[in-house]
């Protein structure tokens, strides 16, 4: 016998009993199928909201009746055909008049007993097999249908009552030796006592029938068919990336089900689990996916863990005080408080001081735990020898499930590791010694991201999702958008990447896409659908979204931005920057934000700020994690005046040449920046800092060439102005180069604990000479780089270098979380 059980959303309407109808003809065995159906979808709720209103005396329980009835009506009148129909309809009548009777009497003595109420809860299951049956029977197929108050025997435990699994066994068998029909329609959840009267087996219960016929009857195989495609890795509705397992084992169904995946609950598959009967777990609206099967042991699917569950609502229960250490009756004391309330303990944890101990339990039930608890401890309390109780609500338990985990060294850890790196703060932890389960409750607001990284962390083959938030579309963002948009399919495919921009802003306008931002026109999108950029909302915004493997890149020149980084590395979430204003405020404040980030398990990453995308910050970081020790840095630092220095002839004139630099992208949103020497004395502080030692700006002196009145211009257009009145200073510099037979560089040094700018004028075998167009050079001498220095040289501005060294920060990150 081939038993299908075929939940509420599969016999929810006449469309999906015709999709139930497509399923058994598909099974082309020669075994008679016995088909266990729940009420049509949403009527075990209509019925039990019907009879609460009838027992309160609330004359709108009609209401609820009169849809009860016209749903079956409906259901009737589609599915079968007009000859046959009024047959049915004659049969679903009886029964609704018989209900309508019963919720009558319910609303006239203002009493609803348990018992009534299976009795009017029966009607729904009874209402669809009887419609099932006769539409198969309509549909030429002879069906039987099976009434389970003859072969299924209970208790009088009204609402969940206790099988006889003796007597139902030996009816079972013997109802069906006797069957001729090769199709029984068998309505789920009902049975009956002893005495005959209806009972229904509570929650679970078509699952728990169609477990109990197919352990009586010996079956190959239990199909439990639903409206997902088996037990997911994690609930769909939280993790995008989350597929049906293929194979799984009982005790890890279990666990799964049990926190969270409600594809099946426990309790009803023990007749099948006794008799190691699999289930298989199938979609009706996807019947040709595989769905999961259900075995005593099933294959490993090559990973670590079969599964992430979650619970919600649930709230932990914190005792401490000195008074509970060594005191044997502790924790039976607690424990038998809370069963006395009716109270379900989801979660228990004790640390080994015996000091505090922790509940974690459904967030419905907190005043009668709190009331169980103080009630149960008010001496202790009152004396002080515990401490007044700690309730924290919000929260939620996930767990990693699988056996695979069992005797696996770092599972654990691996699970803290990616949760602390995603900001996300672990309150409590549970792992029984079977070590198929480890449990952690968190945050509720952090569920989405926790699960989402674990997800990613425990199930490899899959894209590990990055997600940017990305302020300054300018220059230099706006290359980067484009190399993203250009690598997306090669990041995806080589390494295993999703990298997804969730926010573009520019000073105007900001767009947020949680899913990401297409990119193939972003700049259209931004401009039309973006709302008015303000930094406060942004920052917001990014937050509310929690989103796992967070990057805030700032792509601006802007201060305020980077008075934000503080607050963002708090929230756990990386930056990358080459706004180079973070680094070179107070020494205090760039310790602070290190720490921060430090503390905060994000990364701080600037590789940009000197050099543009050549790699002078990782390497000089490199040399000095190793123990090596820089003892002099000498560097050409500034792009943009390299490039005008090197195009600086008697042809041209100077203002043209750095108009061309700003043209070409190399200096500054504020070219004063650069011509003022600033950003030199910016990047060599940053270098004399990330060496290891202290210094401020203001203990590096510069000399000016530029003019001051030229300098203290009011505004960019009158400082060209003035860099025009004064082409002659500039041709003297040129003057005595040209009669030097030297080259202009401007140089950033520092030795023996001091650094300098300036412009030099190189000779011949000077390194420096030769630097070609709008490169860099820096020179690092060290320790173990004594004599000849370590040279890193090569463009030093421009939004393409500047872009892909962004990138390569990216990619630190995303290969490191
Ligand atoms: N151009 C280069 O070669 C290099 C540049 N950098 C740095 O890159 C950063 C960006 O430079 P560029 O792209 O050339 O500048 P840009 O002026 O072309 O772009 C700046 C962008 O920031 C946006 N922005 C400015 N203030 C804002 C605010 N308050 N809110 C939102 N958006 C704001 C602007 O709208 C614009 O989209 C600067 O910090 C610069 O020092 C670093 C290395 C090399
Ligand atoms: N304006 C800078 C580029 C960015 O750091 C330069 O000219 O070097």
């Amino acid at each position: 016998m081939q038993v299908l059980k075929f939940g509420g959303t599969s016999v929810a309407s006449a469309k999906n009993i015709a999709l139930v109808k497509d399923v058994i003809f598909e099974k082309k065995s020669d075994q008679p199928l016995l088909a266990v159906v729940s009420a049509l979808g949403g009527v075990t709720t209509q019925l039990v909201n019907c009879s609460a209103m009838a027992a309160t005396g609330d004359a709108e329980y009609l209401k609820e009746l009169t849809q009860i009835e016209q749903k079956h009506i409906k259901t009737v009148q589609e599915l079968i055909s007009l000859k046959n129909q009024s047959k049915t309809m004659g049969k679903v009548k009886i029964l609704l008049n018989e209900l309508e009777d019963i919720c009558r009497g319910v609303f006239l003595i203002h009493e609803l007993t348990s018992k009534t109420s299976d009795k009017i809860l029966s009607f729904g299951e009874r209402l669809s097999s009887t419609i099932i049956a006769d539409y198969f029977n309509d549909l030429g197929h002879s069906a039987f249908l099976a009434d389970p108050r003859e072969f299924i025997t209970t208790d009088n435990n009204y609402g969940r009552a206790e099988v006889d699994f003796k007597a139902t066994n030996e009816k079972i068998k013997a109802l069906f030796k006797s069957l001729k029909e090769k199709l029984v329609i068998c309505p789920g959840f009902i049975a009956a006592s002893k005495e005959g009267e209806i009972t229904t087996l509570g929650r679970g219960g078509s699952d728990y029938t169609a477990a109990i016929l197919a352990a009586a009857l010996n079956s190959s195989e239990l199909e439990i068919w639903t409206d997902v495609s088996g037990m997911m890795t994690a609930d769909p509705r939280l993790v995008s990336s989350a597929y049906a397992i293929k194979e799984i084992s009982y005790e890890e169904a279990m666990e799964l089900s049990h926190f969270g995946a409600k594809v099946i609950y426990p309790p009803t598959i023990q007749p099948v689990l006794e008799k190691k009967i699999p289930i298989r777990i199938k979609n009706t609206f996807k019947k040709d996916d595989d769905g999961t099967l259900i075995t005593e042991a099933s294959a490993s699917n090559g990973h670590l863990i079969k599964g992430l569950s979650s619970i919600q609502n649930i709230a932990l229960f914190n005792l401490s005080g000195s008074g509970m250490v060594g005191i044997p009756n502790f924790s039976h004391r607690l424990f038998r408080a809370l069963s006395a309330a009716r109270v379900n303990v989801v979660l228990i944890t004790q640390a080994s001081s015996e000091h505090t101990i922790c509940v974690g339990i459904d967030a419905k039930d907190v005043a009668t735990s709190q009331k169980a608890i103080e009630s149960e401890f008010a001496y202790e309390l009152e004396s002080h020898k515990i401490d007044p109780v700690q309730i924290e609500r919000d929260l939620s338990i996930i767990a990693l499930v699988g056996s695979n985990m069992k005797a696996k060294v770092g599972v654990s850890g691996q699970m803290f590791s990616v949760l602390g790196q995603n900001g996300v703060n672990i309150k409590a932890i549970a792992q029984g010694s079977s070590e198929k389960n480890i449990s952690v409750v968190i945050r509720e607001k952090e569920v989405k991201k926790a699960l989402n990284s674990l997800h990613e962390s425990f199930f490899l083959s899959e894209k590990k999702r990055m997600n940017l938030f990305l302020i300054g579309v300018g220059n230099v963002g706006s290359a980067f958008v484009e190399q993203l948009k250009k690598q997306k399919a090669y990041l995806s495919q080589h390494h295993h990447l999703d990298v997804r921009v969730v926010a573009l802003a520019n000073s105007r306008k900001m767009l947020f896409a949680e899913e990401g931002i297409a990119l193939k026109n972003w700049k259209e999108q931004l401009e039309e659908k973006g709302e008015k950029m303000k930094m406060e909302a942004f920052l917001t915004q990014m937050e509310e979204l929690n989103l796992r493997n967070s990057i805030f890149i700032d792509n601006t020149a802007n201060a305020d931005i980077a008075d934000l980084y503080k607050r963002v590395l708090e929230k756990s979430i990386s930056v990358v920057t080459p706004n180079k204003i973070a680094c070179t405020r107070s020494q205090q404040e760039y310790m602070d934000l290190k720490k921060i980030a430090l503390q905060y398990k994000a990364k701080f990453l600037f590789e940009t700020n000197v050099g543009a995308g050549l790699p002078v910050i990782n390497t000089l970081n490199d040399l000095i994690k190793s123990g090596d020790e820089v003892l002099k840095i000498e560097a050409v630092l500034s792009g943009s005046l390299n490039f005008i220095f090197n195009n600086f002839n008697r042809d041209k004139k100077f203002v043209d040449i750095v108009r061309q630099a700003q043209k070409e992208g190399y200096t500054e949103p504020d070219p004063r920046i650069d011509l003022s020497g600033a950003d030199v004395k910016r990047k060599i502080l940053i270098l004399i800092r990330e060496s290891g030692l202290a210094m401020e700006m203001e203990d590096i002196p510069s000399q000016a060439f530029i003019p001051a009145e030229c300098m203290n211009a009011p505004s960019v257009d009158e400082f060209f102005s003035g860099l025009e009145k004064y082409e002659d200073e500039f041709q003297k510099l040129l003057t005595k180069a040209e009669k030097s037979e030297t080259k202009i560089k401007y140089v950033a040094s520092f030795n023996k604990g001091k650094a300098e700018t300036g412009l030099r004028f190189v000779e011949k075998s000077h390194p420096f000479y030769n630097l070609e167009g709008k490169d860099n050079i820096v020179l690092f001498t060290t320790k173990r780089y004594p004599e000849q220095p370590l040279v890193i040289k090569g463009a030093g501005a421009g939004a393409e270098v500047t872009a892909s060294g962004i990138f390569a920060d990216v990619m630190r990150i995303a290969n490191t979380n």
